[in-house]
């Protein structure tokens, strides 16, 4: 069986779809959530515990790992997948968003970005091509494209010198790519919310040619109308054969609007930032743990949940742990949000297969709006 890098159709409903994506470091059926795993680790999470819950790719990110322990010492370690033992697929982020979010004394010019650590106030310097080699050295599946993410609300002609600039940046990535047989660079499309800026940047991303797609520039408070009405007009314009990644997202609401047009890959770290926070997902929307009236409920966070968390302890015994600030507080609650993306995402990967999509999509709906148990 060829091990070549590809996303194979399984089915359709509609502009949603399921298939796999096969990769040299396994196969993952689609659509996925990447549980983040910003700094070779998923937040309180042992991988053990990350694949129990379903995930099958993670995400790593450059910022992060090349300040620290380096990018030269994860290869001379044997790389990322041996670092933090999961043998499954990777996808690196490039690290221009989390610069612009994380870096001080940020400094972008056309060739690149300078930055200061966050951690010790060190320079920096990521360049197209810099951030392509971090990458390899890591030995991501995925490497993505070194891009710039503007700010929104923003004026169309700012929008438009950032995307030409991320576009100029991404054939830089494409030169300084190393193929090899089921490894994948995804180029990022930019343009913010204009729909003719974003067709000119699936143009361009295609005239140079990926083994997948991103949508870049959203989840950065556009709200959900825009950005659902950004990917009407994106993502049919990427090549059918290509995976899919909508990059931040998102909510549960937010993954079931983007699957259904036509998204196959996902991140974002609400699930493991609310599991830290006390915050639980369900499918009657969220609980805040730390609240007095979960103190002698006896009850599992879900009855649909085959988490650690539900299948051996209480609600009254989480918000315990979250008020004596214990640290298995926010192990057993990221383990169980994690299980309820994971749930949802093989939820509606069954619907689509099924050609039931529509019906699922509505029953989530009228869960999520429910008052809870
Ligand atoms: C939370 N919202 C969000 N929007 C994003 C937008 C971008 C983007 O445009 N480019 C790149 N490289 N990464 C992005 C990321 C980090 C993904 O974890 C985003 N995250
Ligand atoms: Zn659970």
């Amino acid at each position: 069986m060829s091990t070549a890098f590809r996303w194979t159709g399984q089915a359709r409903f509609g502009r949603a779809r399921a298939g796999h994506l096969h990769t040299a470091h396994g196969m993952v059926p689609t659509p996925t959530f990447m549980p983040v795993g910003t700094a070779g680790t998923v937040k309180a999470m042992t991988m053990d515990a990350v694949r129990a819950t379903g995930a099958g790719i993670v995400l790593g990110n450059t910022y992060h790992l090349m300040l620290r322990p380096g990018a030269e010492r994860v290869r001379a370690l044997g790389g990322l997948h041996r670092f933090m033992d999961w043998p499954g697929p990777i996808l690196t982020d490039s690290g221009g968003f989390q610069v612009m979010s994380l870096g001080a004394l940020r400094k972008l010019d056309q060739d690149g970005v300078t930055f200061s650590s966050h951690i010790d106030g060190a320079k920096h310097r990521l360049t197209p091509e810099r951030s392509t080699h971090i990458q390899h050295a890591l030995d991501a599946t995925i490497t993505m494209c070194f891009d710039e993410c503007p700010a929104l609300p923003a004026p169309p002609e700012t929008i438009a010198q950032s995307m030409r600039l991320s576009m100029r940046w991404a054939a830089r990535c494409r030169a300084a790519f190393v193929p090899r047989q089921g490894y994948a660079q995804y180029g990022i499309i930019q343009g913010g919310t204009e729909p003719d800026l974003r067709a000119e940047s699936v143009r361009a991303l295609t005239d140079i040619g990926f083994e997948g797609y991103a949508i870049g520039g959203l989840a950065v408070g556009e709200g959900q109308e825009l950005m659902f009405a950004t990917l009407d007009a994106t993502v049919p314009l990427i090549p059918d054969d290509s995976p899919r990644y909508l990059m931040g997202v998102g909510t549960p609401d937010d993954l079931l609007g983007a699957v259904e047009r036509g998204v196959d890959m996902f991140d974002c770290v609400m699930p493991t930032r609310a599991g830290r926070t006390a915050r639980a997902y369900t499918e009657r929307g969220t609980l805040n743990l730390r609240n007095a009236r979960h103190a002698g409920d006896t009850r599992p966070i879900s009855p649909h949940c085959d988490c650690l968390a539900c299948a051996r302890h209480s609600r009254a015994y989480l918000h315990h742990l979250f008020r004596a600030n214990e640290i298995l507080g926010p192990m057993l609650l990221t383990w169980h949000n994690l299980a309820y993306y994971q749930r949802l995402m093989r939820g509606l990967r069954a619907a689509i297969i099924d050609g039931s999509l529509d019906v699922h999509a509505a029953w989530l709906r009228a869960q999520w709006a429910m008052e809870d148990w």
